[in-house]
């Protein structure tokens, strides 16, 4: 039963299409089971992708029957206390001894302990483990091996594994984060996952792949997942942030007039309604990102691995603005929740201790958006050389013979208008690199001395991007709908153009003839627009349709019994038990009679 609950919530996440499994959705119902973050989190997301996309089928075979019918518990422990960015410098080994036919794992220092790994702390028997691969003397770099680590009747760690948990964090307190080493510890050989590389018996090394960074598919596929996660994160969010805000009033800005719900206030409306925009243009986004990676796999299956760079770029920047642009706008939804947004009952502390880690955790925010901009400037010094730009750098074309593009302020100029931002601005950074290095730099330190710029592009380029698909998108999906749904989606959509059109007015003035008569046009648009939201705001939020087992908010519930629920939550709290507790016995009355 436990299990089942377990694999129904969590595995339809993971969206595996080769196991017959439903692609990403926006509703889980572990969350209602699960108050905090699962410590099975790692196996279902990383432990069994992995098994599948790392494994021969021969190895698939063993492992996943396991796995799915949780016979093994698994976590995936890449990051080590010294290294987690830099996957090529893991200091772990895994040295192949011929003569037993096994691989022998070492931590050699302090810094080369496993950390981080969820689950591995006290939950899990079993671990991927990403090593540094000897054979015959020589390194082959990081490959990743199944590591059974606790006895699975006694769950005693097994001898040659140290073994632990990781301690207190901002959040992810029920996910028993573990750290991990290796004395001399023996594993068989076939346990080297082996799709992408082997080892012979012999101990020669025979790679597979037809792509270098293979290896690092698990990442891709949680970065990918991870877009529509923040969406399902954000809509939580903002639920409980408008019905809270529709509940609340405050201050009386007109004499002898009622005090009005906090929502009927327009900086109210500007905290809330791009937070709903936003998990709407994110959800639509992972759709589309989902898509292109399936795409991609097939592609893989075929040999052809040529469209794997551009997935790379784009689930990087994906994964990196996605998760930062949710954590800000559920601090935002707490913020527009007042002091009672504070509470741990209303539950954007957890939401949002759970974004902020994903903009760090599967790649750190700057370092994915540079790798999107590695791509971005091989793709421009590409197109200087007449060579085809990839489907989503078609833009850069119109950027060619460098002038400004003209502004236009329909939904599909602006669109365009972000395209030129983004064109112009991976072009200063070309110019950037260049000038450096007819200076007399090398390479990588012209690339080092434009990285704050890179960022800045690869963002640019990222948000032209969510702008695209999320207007292409919205128009394609609603074609059908009737004239009023399509009017507050379209709504929608517009509101994120205008929203990210006055947050990038500088860059807008820059690459485009957006003059200062336009931009007072895009505020009063924005603000007209924020009042045509405000009658279907709570309307739209009910339509993420979480019951209130999943949202778990005093503030949120569908009810809007927020005071009531505030004080029930209150009086549950231990310190409620008793009228007066032993601390004033023991230190506060003594104290005021001056004996301590
Ligand atoms: C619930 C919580 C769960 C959390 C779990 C975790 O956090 S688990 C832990 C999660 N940990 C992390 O997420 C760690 C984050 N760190 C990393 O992913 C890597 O160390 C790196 C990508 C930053 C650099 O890697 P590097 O030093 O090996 O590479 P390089 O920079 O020298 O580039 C060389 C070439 O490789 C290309 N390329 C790179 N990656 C990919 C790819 N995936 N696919 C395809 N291609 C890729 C790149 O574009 C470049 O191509 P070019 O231009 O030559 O044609
Ligand atoms: C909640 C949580 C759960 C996690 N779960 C797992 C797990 O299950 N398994 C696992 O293996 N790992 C896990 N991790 C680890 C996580 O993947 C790493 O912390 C993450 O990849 C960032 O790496 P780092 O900690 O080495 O940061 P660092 O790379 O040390 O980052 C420190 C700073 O240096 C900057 N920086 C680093 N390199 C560069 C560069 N090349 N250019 C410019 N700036 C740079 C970063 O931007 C950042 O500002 C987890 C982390 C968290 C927080």
């Amino acid at each position: 039963m436990y299990g089942q609950i377990v694999r129904d919530g969590l595995v339809n996440v993971t969206g595996i299409e080769d196991l017959g499994l439903t692609s990403p959705v926006l509703q889980r119902t572990s969350d209602a089971f699960f108050k905090e973050i699962s410590p099975f989190l790692l196996h279902f997301g990383m432990f069994v992708p992995t098994i599948i996309g790392q494994c021969t089928p021969e190895q698939q075979a063993k492992w996943l029957p396991l796995a799915m019918d949780l016979k093994i518990i698994g976590t995936y422990a890449q990051t080590e206390l010294g290294h987690g960015t830099f996957i090529r410098g893991l200091e772990t080994t895994a040295t192949y001894d011929a003569s037993t036919e096994q691989f022998i794992l070492k931590t050699p220092k302090l810094s080369s302990y496993k950390w981080w790994a969820g689950g591995l702390g006290k939950t899990a028997n079993h671990c991927i483990v990403l090593a540094q691969l000897y054979t015959k003397g020589v390194c082959h770099g990081p490959h990743p091996f199944i590591v059974q680590i606790r006895d699975t009747e006694t769950h005693m760690p097994l001898p040659g594994i140290k073994v632990g948990e990781i301690g207190p964090k901002l959040g992810f307190n029920t996910a028993d984060n573990g750290f991990l080493g290796f004395e001399d510890f023996r594993i068989p050989r076939e346990n080297l996952m082996m799709k992408n590389a082997q080892v012979t018996k012999d101990g020669t090394y025979v790679k597979v792949a037809r792509h270098g960074k293979l290896t690092y598919g698990t990442m891709v596929f949680v970065r990918v997942m991870l877009v529509s996660d923040m969406a399902y994160c954000l809509a939580k969010a903002v639920t409980i942030a408008v019905r809270y805000s529709a509940v609340r009033r405050q201050s009386q800005p007109k004499p002898d007039q009622p005090e009005p719900q906090v929502l009927d206030y327009l900086t109210q409306q500007h905290k809330l309604f791009i937070c709903i925009s936003t998990a709407h243009a994110m959800k639509l986004t992972s759709t589309w990102l989902w898509n292109t990676f399936t795409g991609v796999l097939a592609d893989m299956r075929d040999g052809n691995t040529d469209t794997l760079p551009e997935l790379h770029a784009l689930s990087s920047c994906l994964k990196a603005i996605s998760t930062s642009d949710t954590s800000a706008l559920i601090e935002q939804c707490r913020f527009a929740c007042g002091g009672h947004g504070y509470m741990y009952s209303s539950n954007l502390p957890a939401l949002y201790s759970f974004a902020t880690a994903t903009r760090t955790y599967e790649g750190d925010y700057t370092v994915l958006l540079l790798q999107t901009a590695r791509f971005l400037v091989k793709s421009w010094e590409q197109m200087d050389e007449g060579k085809p730009l990839t489907p989503t750098l078609a833009y850069l074309e119109q950027s060619r013979n460098g002038s400004q593009v003209s502004w236009d302020d329909s939904p599909e100029g602006i669109v365009r208008g972000f395209d030129a931002v983004a064109a112009g601005r991976i072009g200063a950074c070309v110019k950037s690199i260049r000038k450096h290095i007819n200076n007399g730099m090398d390479y990588e330190d012209a690339w080092q001395m434009t990285t704050v710029q890179l960022v800045g592009a690869a963002e640019a380029h990222c948000r032209a991007v969510i702008c695209r698909v999320y207007r292409d998108e919205t128009a394609r999906l609603t074609a059908g709908c009737s004239p009023g749904v399509k009017a507050v989606l379209d709504q929608l959509s517009t509101l994120y153009l205008l929203y990210w059109a006055l947050e990038r007015t500088g860059d807008l003035l820059r690459f485009s003839s957006l003059s200062e008569r336009d931009i007072e046009n895009l505020q009063a648009r924005y603000e007209a627009l924020l009042l045509k939201i405000r009658p279907n705001a709570v309307g739209l939020v009910d339509a993420f349709d979480f019951r209130d087992e999943v949202l778990m908010s005093t503030l949120g519930s569908y009810d809007g019994r927020v005071y009531e629920r505030l004080m029930e939550e209150a009086l549950k709290t231990p310190l409620n038990r008793e009228p007066v507790s032993d601390s004033f016995h023991k230190y506060i009355k003594p104290m005021m009679q001056g004996k301590l």
